[in-house]
């Protein structure tokens, strides 16, 4: 399928400070990749490499197997859609859809007939003669991802296309931007912060920390077995750990365990021999709707959080200072991959 992308040794320095370092990716055409991580690890930069808005350091990028690292961003057949949609006050919806074109040098009448029909697929036909300051910021977003469509490109990149919208409608565009996406069958890389968003989206998520991938994958992967300590604390839900004497003596080196893969008993309980049992401390509970967040200190003083589905919740073993006994399946240990090898 079209629209595949590829980054080979792919930096970017700014003066000595290497922003992106050397990343490795192949994006299948057609697919919905999210690059996620924390503030300044790179994300953006990598986006606007991919785009032609950022020249490359060092390293190549590939849009369907051409090399373009040195051609302009109209060279690529990608298109880009900003955080603040970038829309141009003065000019009716229409207009902007069009202007694309109109840079490309067609008609009004052709870039007139082409706006009006990808209005029309982000259901925002009815807005064609409204400017920008009309519309809502959920109404903004289609216009601005109708004008990124409009010259037909392979490749769409998002950089954080829903930040500016309130939580419900966040939730709303991002079904929009995923059914769009698997109607036209284009690819699509979209920048975030946000795990939850990332593992809604994406078939295909890149996790970056300081320039760099620490794992790429599906998100079901990336949740069930996150390769490093770093992928385990940024997606959350997993506490990492650190052997102690009252673990398996086979646990030598850290390693992650699901918050709702362990199981609070009175200190009588004996689990089975297939789990791993530990004392410790319920330090905080916190009321989540569905479940319970329940935090617990072990006698070396690590914290261990754990899920609750509400059902589960014993009121009267669950109290602050209460002592508890964790248990978990051994087999639901991760093991991160050693050090050499996560890079
Ligand atoms: N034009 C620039 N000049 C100098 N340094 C830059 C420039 N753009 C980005 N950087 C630096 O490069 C690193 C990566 O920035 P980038 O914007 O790609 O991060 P990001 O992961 O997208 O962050 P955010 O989520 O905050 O947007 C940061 O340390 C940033 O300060």
């Amino acid at each position: 399928m079209a629209g595949s992308v590829e980054l080979i040794k792919t930096s970017k320095f700014y003066d000595s400070h290497r922003a992106v370092d050397g990343i490795n990716l192949k994006v299948p055409g057609g697919s919905y990749c999210c690059l996620l991580g924390p503030s300044g690890c790179g994300k953006s930069t990598t986006l606007r490499m991919i785009a032609g808005h950022e020249e490359v350091s060092d390293g190549d990028i590939l849009l369907d197997n051409r090399n373009v690292t040195s051609l302009s961003p109209r060279q690529r057949g990608t298109a880009m859609m900003f955080q603040n949609y970038a829309l141009f006050p003065h000019l009716s919806c229409r207009d902007n859809v069009a202007y694309g074109l109109k840079i490309a040098g067609k008609s009004k009448a052709e870039r007139y007939r082409a706006a009006e029909e990808m209005l029309e697929l982000v259901n925002m036909g009815a807005f064609a003669d409204k400017l920008p300051g009309q519309l809502s910021g959920g109404q903004q977003q289609r216009i601005a991802l109708a004008r990124a469509l409009i010259c037909r490109p392979d490749v769409v990149l998002l950089d954080e296309p829903l930040s500016a919208l309130d939580p419900f409608l966040r939730v709303r565009m991002r079904k929009e931007l995923k059914s769009l996406q698997q109607q036209l069958g284009l690819t699509f890389i979209h920048v975030t912060h946000s795990q939850e968003e990332a593992f809604a989206l994406a078939d295909l998520a890149i996790v970056m920390s300081d320039g760099r991938i620490e794992q790429s994958g599906h998100p079901r992967h990336i949740f069930e077995a996150p390769r490093t300590e770093f992928v385990a604390n940024f997606i959350g839900g997993h506490n990492v750990l650190q052997p102690n004497g009252g673990m398996p003596a086979d646990l030598q080196q850290p390693f992650s365990i699901r918050a709702d893969h362990l199981v609070i008993e009175p200190l009588d309980y004996t689990p089975p021999n297939t789990f791993t049992r530990l004392e410790a401390t319920i330090v905080d509970i916190e009321f989540q709707a569905q479940f319970f967040f329940v935090e617990t200190r072990l006698d070396d003083g690590q914290l261990v959080m754990c899920y609750l589905p509400e059902a589960r919740m014993n009121e009267s073993l669950m109290c602050l200072g209460q002592r508890v006994a964790l248990h978990w399946e051994k087999s639901a240990i991760n093991l991160f991959d050693p050090p050499a090898t996560t890079r």
